[in-house]
């Protein structure tokens, strides 16, 4: 297929169009580069760097050629929990309004398929574990609650429009995949952190909440692996029906605390990995563990790297690879 991946400069992004065009589909990569970096665009992606909202129209009409669009893989986001708390009108501008052009663009030159990352955070706390796509959405941050503007406006495109969308409900995404992994300027999730601490471009790790209704008082998070998850866009694809819109969890329906993450980094690294306990972070829901059976028997999904030793071995690998070329190394 003929494919727009927006924000394939990113983490998860890139692992996608990657797979993609290893698949043989064509892709264009659209990117503003506010948090991924160029180098991450794989080879034999066309590359445009502009904001995917501002961009969407012209691309879509046919702008860098390889003739009508067949889908649109939607990565580019602001998604950061607590920076959604203290700056939301990133999130409403950024996420929703940039959909929002994105899906009237696709509508305007009938581009059939759309395959949203949408993510856990839009469930809040949930009142039963793991959390299926019936649990009540009730974000508890405006970056959950900007993803989940974003899901129903796509349901009424779709019943409208004749849409055919899939929202993929990520959980925790970790791990990489040849040499696209977590290389963000800015980095705040808590694996790509970890092993920054392992590399030692950091001195410890903090542990945000040691006081959660847990198994040792830190919080509870499912963590799938990127690879995993880029299947399931592939599958999305192809189950893609006009007028209608699946939405479906992913994650490997195991939680792990922060502190039981630490160890298994401890424990592939052979580092020592010191850790300091911190206020909890604002917005941050105690846990969240996925049910993925409905990706399971609808889409055909079937996640084979789930052991969490296997996910930060990748994320490991990856790590070690990049080495000084890590943003991180050249801020440390
Ligand atoms: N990483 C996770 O654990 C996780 C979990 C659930 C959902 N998600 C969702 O998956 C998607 C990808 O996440 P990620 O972790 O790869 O993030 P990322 O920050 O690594 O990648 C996002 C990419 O989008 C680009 N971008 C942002 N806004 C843009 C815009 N307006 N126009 C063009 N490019 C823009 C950034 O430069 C970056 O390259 C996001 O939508 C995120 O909400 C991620
Ligand atoms: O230095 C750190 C960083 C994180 N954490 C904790 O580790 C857990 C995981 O945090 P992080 O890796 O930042 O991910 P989340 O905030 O859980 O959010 C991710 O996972 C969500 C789905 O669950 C997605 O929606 C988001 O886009 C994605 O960033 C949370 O309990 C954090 O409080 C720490 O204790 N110390």
């Amino acid at each position: 297929m003929n494919l727009l991946v927006t924000g394939g400069a990113g983490y998860v992004g890139s692992v996608c169009a990657t797979v993609l065009l290893e698949r043989g589909h064509r892709v264009v990569v659209v990117d503003d580069l506010s948090t991924g970096n160029r180098e991450a665009v794989p080879e034999g992606a066309v590359f445009v760097e502009a904001d995917a909202g501002q961009a969407a129209d012209e691309i879509l009409s046919g702008g860098c050629g390889g003739g009508p669009f067949e889908g649109v893989l939607h990565f580019a986001a602001r998604s950061l929990v607590g920076e959604s708390v203290t700056e939301p009108d990133l999130y409403w501008h950024g996420n929703v309004v940039t959909t929002l052009s994105i899906l009237d663009a696709m509508r305007r030159h009938s581009v059939p398929r759309l395959v949203f990352s949408s993510t856990a955070a839009t469930y809040g706390e949930p009142p039963t574990v793991p959390i299926t796509e019936d649990c009540p959405t009730q974000p508890t941050n405006p970056y959950g609650a900007s993803k989940l503007a974003i899901d129903h406006a796509i349901t009424s495109y779709c019943k409208a429009y004749g849409l055919g969308a899939t929202s993929l409900r990520y959980f925790n995404v970790a791990g990489a995949y040849r040499s696209a992994g977590e290389n963000r300027v800015v980095e705040t999730h808590l694996i790509p952190l970890i092993l920054q601490v392992a590399m030692g471009f950091r001195e410890s790790i903090s542990v945000f909440g040691s006081d959660w209704e847990t198994r040792d008082g830190t919080a509870v998070r499912d963590y799938i692996h990127v690879l995993d998850l880029a299947e399931a866009h592939l599958l999305a694809l192809d189950a893609s029906q006009p007028g209608r819109h699946g939405i479906y969890n992913l994650g490997s329906g195991e939680g792990f605390t922060v502190r039981e993450v630490i160890e298994a980094c401890r424990r592939v690294t052979g580092r020592p990995i010191p850790a300091k306990d911190a206020p909890r972070r604002p917005g941050d829901p105690a846990v969240l563990v996925a049910s993925s059976d409905r990706a399971i028997t609808e889409l055909g999904w079937s996640p084979t790297h789930t052991a969490i030793d296997k996910i930060v071995s990748d994320a490991w690998e990856f790590t070690q690879q990049l080495g000084d070329r890590a943003h991180a190394a050249r801020a440390s």
